[in-house]
C-alpha cells in the first residue's frame, strides 16, 4: 500500500494506475476505522482493480463546540487495518494541503440539507460537499462508497454528484453500504468510542426503539403519536437530549409530518453520556396505501 499525503504524489500514483487501464474505487473517511469501514473498502475491491481509502479529520465539517480537537487520529493503526485489506492507496493529506492560505471556496446543496443534521448541524454539510468534491477531483476515482449510517449525506453527496456531473455516471456511482452494527444492534461509529461502559450498554436501546416505532407505522399506526413514544423511550434509556426523531422521505430528506405514502427513512440524533449519536432505519408504507 502506498501512503501519500502530497497532491504531486497522489496524482503520479493514480495516474500509474490508469496508464495500466484499472479502474479506482475512492472511499472517503475521517479514521478511527472500524469494521464499517471495512466493510466499505471490501466492497470497493469487489467492484474496482484498485482502492483508495482517504483519511481526513475535515475542521469545515465540524462547529465550534463540537469534537474536531477530540476527534481520534490513528494513521498508524488506520494503515495496518488497511494494508490488510488489500488497500492499494492511502490518501492522508494534512490541513494546509486540503485548505492552503487563501482557499476561498465552499459547496452548498440546497434542500437535501436543510433538515435534520443540517439544522442542528449549521454548516454542517457545506463542509462535508466541499471536502468530498475535493476528494473526488483529487483522486478522480470511477465510484466511491459511503454508509448509510450518515444517511443524510449519502443524499447530499448524491445530490452534488447529480449536479456538478462529479463521477460519471453520477449519483449511480456514489455507492451506499448498509449499516453495520455491533451485536446488540448499535450503529458502529468512531463515536461510540467516546462512551463510558454503561452508557453504551444504555445506547443499544436506541435501535431496538426506532425498530419498534416503524413495526407499528408499517402496520398502519399514526406516526405522531408513534415518534411521541419513540422520543420518551430514547429518554428512558438513558439519552439526555434528542436532535430529531423524525421521518423523512428516503431521497430527498423532506421532513413526513404525517402518513408515509413512499419510502421513508426514520432518522435520529440524540445525545448520550456527551456524545451525539445518529441512526436510521427504513419505513415502508403501510399495505395497502396509495403511493
Ligand atoms: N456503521 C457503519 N456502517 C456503514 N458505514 C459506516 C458506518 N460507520 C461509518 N460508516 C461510513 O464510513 C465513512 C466514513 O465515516 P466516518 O469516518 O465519519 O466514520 P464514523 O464512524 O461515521 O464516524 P463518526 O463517529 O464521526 O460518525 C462514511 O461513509 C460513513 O457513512
Ligand atoms: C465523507 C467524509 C469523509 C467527509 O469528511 C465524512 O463526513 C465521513 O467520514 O463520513
Ligand atoms: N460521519 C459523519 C462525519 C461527521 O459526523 O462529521
Amino acid at each position: 500500500m502506498q501512503t501519500v499525503n502530497r497532491l504531486d504524489l497522489l496524482r503520479n500514483s493514480v495516474a500509474a494506475f490508469r496508464a495500466n487501464g484499472e479502474t479506482l474505487g475512492l472511499v472517503p473517511t475521517m479514521g478511527a476505522l472500524h469494521e464499517g469501514h471495512l466493510t466499505l473498502v471490501r466492497e470497493a475491491k469487489s467492484r474496482a482493480d484498485r482502492v483508495a481509502v482517504s483519511i481526513f479529520v475535515n475542521p469545515t465539517q465540524f462547529g465550534p463546540n463540537e469534537d474536531l480537537d477530540a476527534y481520534p487520529r490513528q494513521l498508524a493503526e488506520d494503515s495496518a487495518l488497511l494494508q490488510a485489506e488489500g488497500v492499494d492507496l492511502l490518501w492522508a493529506p494534512d490541513a494546509a494541503t486540503m485548505y492552503p492560505v487563501g482557499y476561498a471556496t465552499s459547496i452548498s446543496v440546497a434542500g437535501v440539507s436543510d433538515n435534520f443534521c443540517g439544522a442542528s448541524r449549521p454548516g454542517h454539510f457545506d463542509g462535508v460537499a466541499t471536502v468530498v468534491c475535493k476528494l473526488f477531483n483529487q483522486v478522480r476515482p470511477d465510484f466511491a462508497c459511503f454508509g448509510e449510517k450518515d444517511w443524510q449525506q449519502l443524499a447530499v453527496i448524491r445530490r452534488m454528484a447529480r449536479d456538478l456531473d462529479l463521477v460519471a455516471p453520477y449519483a449511480d456511482q456514489i455507492i451506499g453500504i448498509a449499516t453495520v452494527r455491533e451485536s446488540d444492534g448499535l450503529a458502529m461509529s468512531s463515536r461510540n468510542r467516546y462512551l463510558s461502559p454503561a452508557s453504551r450498554k444504555a445506547a443499544a436501546a436506541l435501535p431496538h426503539a426506532m425498530r419498534e416505532a416503524i413495526t407499528e407505522i408499517e402496520n398502519g399506526a399514526e406516526p405522531g403519536p408513534v415518534l411521541a413514544l419513540l422520543h420518551q423511550a430514547i429518554l428512558d434509556a438513558g439519552f439526555t437530549s434528542i436532535d430529531y426523531a423524525a421521518l423523512a422521505d428516503a431521497d430527498t430528506l423532506e421532513p413526513i409530518d404525517s402518513r408515509v405514502y413512499a419510502p421513508a427513512r426514520l432518522l435520529v440524533a440524540a445525545r448520550i453520556d456527551g456524545t451525539r449519536l445518529i441512526d436510521n432505519m427504513p419505513v415502508c408504507p403501510p399495505a395497502g396505501t396509495n403511493g
